[in-house]
């Protein structure tokens, strides 16, 4: 979902120094999904876009809800008026559990390959950013969600004892792929 005043057309755009991507997208070559994962607010008036992860019950990373994270980046990037991102969670408790196990508990090799390039297009994109990007944690953010918030370029978390975050994949035997 993108809501703002006016279409969003992708065009390619040279505008506030930023080289924008090409009109057809990876990300969008793979998404054949129709839910909404993601719900993006953009006040043109300051032209900070918030962007609302809502993918019940814990916002944990499929390759549906990846792709959907990235066409939305890739969607503000190219909107010249846009400067900002806020990233934040619509579920109680949780930014997001990180990502989805059932994506690569017994799945291929070609399969488990296609999940990680969407993981590691997800941080690339966030991380090369030319819009000020935050991640507003209200919630739980393990693993990939810790991942998800180092890649913006500030950080800010509800104060709650009961919200935990960091790197804590090794525990359940998960190595991040080398990149
Ligand atoms: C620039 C950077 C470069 C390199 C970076 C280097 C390394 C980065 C590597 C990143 C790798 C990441 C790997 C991962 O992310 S693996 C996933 C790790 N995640 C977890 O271990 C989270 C486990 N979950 C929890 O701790 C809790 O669920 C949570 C605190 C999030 C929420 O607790 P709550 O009590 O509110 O809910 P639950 O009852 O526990 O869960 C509800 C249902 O959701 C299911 N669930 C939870 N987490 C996941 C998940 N990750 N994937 C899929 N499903 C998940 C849970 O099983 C419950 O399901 P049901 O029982 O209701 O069916």
């Amino acid at each position: 979902m993108y809501a703002r005043s006016g279409l969003l057309s992708q065009r390619s755009c040279s505008s506030h120094g930023r080289e924008c991507a090409t009109p057809v997208l990876a990300a969008q070559r793979r998404n054949n999904s129709t839910a909404t994962k993601i719900a993006v607010e953009f006040d043109q008036s300051t032209g900070v876009a918030v962007m609302r992860l809502q993918g019940p019950p814990v916002n944990s990373l499929s390759l549906d809800f990846l792709t959907e994270l990235c066409i939305n980046v890739e969607k503000l990037e190219m909107d010249k008026n846009c400067r900002g991102l806020i990233l934040t969670s619509s579920q109680p408790k949780v930014f997001s559990a990180g990502l989805d196990i059932m994506e690569i508990y017994g799945k291929s090799p070609e399969r488990c390959g296609e999940f990680w390039r969407a993981v590691q297009e997800m941080w690339l994109k966030l991380y090369g950013s030319s819009m000020v990007t935050i991640a507003a944690i209200n919630g739980s953010s393990p693993a990939g969600g810790c991942l998800m918030s180092m890649t913006c370029d500030y950080r800010i978390m509800a104060d709650n004892p009961r919200y935990s975050i960091g790197l804590n994949e090794t525990q359940l035997g998960i190595v991040a792929p080398f990149w």
